[in-house]
């Protein structure tokens, strides 16, 4: 059994969370929260690590509510939350038409954006899957919203840090088991 499940790929916030955290725990990255829920009742994994609320954009979709209901609550993490435009390509943010990102994120942003009425925004399953789709992409005036791990990580171009509304947007997550 792996000991902890959580939101992945490498570098959404969850792993940020998990490597100052709980780094000494084997892991598994999922592809959205359904799927975590599923592997604790399964037994696949014994805890995971899920995001419940954020300081500004609020409630992460249902996940407090299932908590409550279902799964034991064994520990309370608060992360900072600091977001970063990527983009493959020397863009500016004047001249990006397409985003990609978690939705919480692209509501933690919405202020930063409001004057860009020509982007488009995209919601993926998280920032660093958000990273993936873009690539997949290709095109020119793409850009994410994701953490600087990401960005740094899969070689993208940092266009602008520190992007969130909220000076100290942060986010809760919590650690649970069946
Ligand atoms: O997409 C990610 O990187 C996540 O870890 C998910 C998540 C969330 O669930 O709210 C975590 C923190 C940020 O507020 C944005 C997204």
């Amino acid at each position: 059994m792996t000991e902890l499940g959580l939101l992945g790929p490498a570098n959404t916030y969850h792993d940020i969370t998990r490597k100052r955290y709980l780094p000494h725990l084997s892991y598994r990255y999922f592809f959205n929260f359904n799927d975590i829920f599923e592997a604790l009742n399964n037994g696949t994994i014994g805890k995971a690590l899920v995001a419940v609320k954020n300081s500004s954009s609020g409630l992460v979709n249902d996940n407090l509510e299932r908590i409550s209901q279902d799964y034991n609550h064994l520990e309370t993490f608060e992360l900072p939350i600091n977001l970063c435009l990527g983009s493959a390509f020397p863009n500016t943010v004047a001249s990006i038409k397409k985003i990609f990102s978690h939705h919480m994120a692209i509501k933690e942003t919405q202020h930063y954006f409001s004057k860009y009425h020509h982007i488009t925004f995209i919601a993926s399953a998280s920032t660093a899957g958000a990273v993936d789709e873009l690539l997949n992409n290709k095109e020119k005036h793409a850009a994410v919203i994701s953490s600087k791990e990401a960005i740094e990580a899969n070689n993208l171009l940092l266009l602008a840090e520190n992007i969130e509304d909220e000076q100290n947007n942060a986010t809760t997550f919590y650690l649970i088991s069946k």
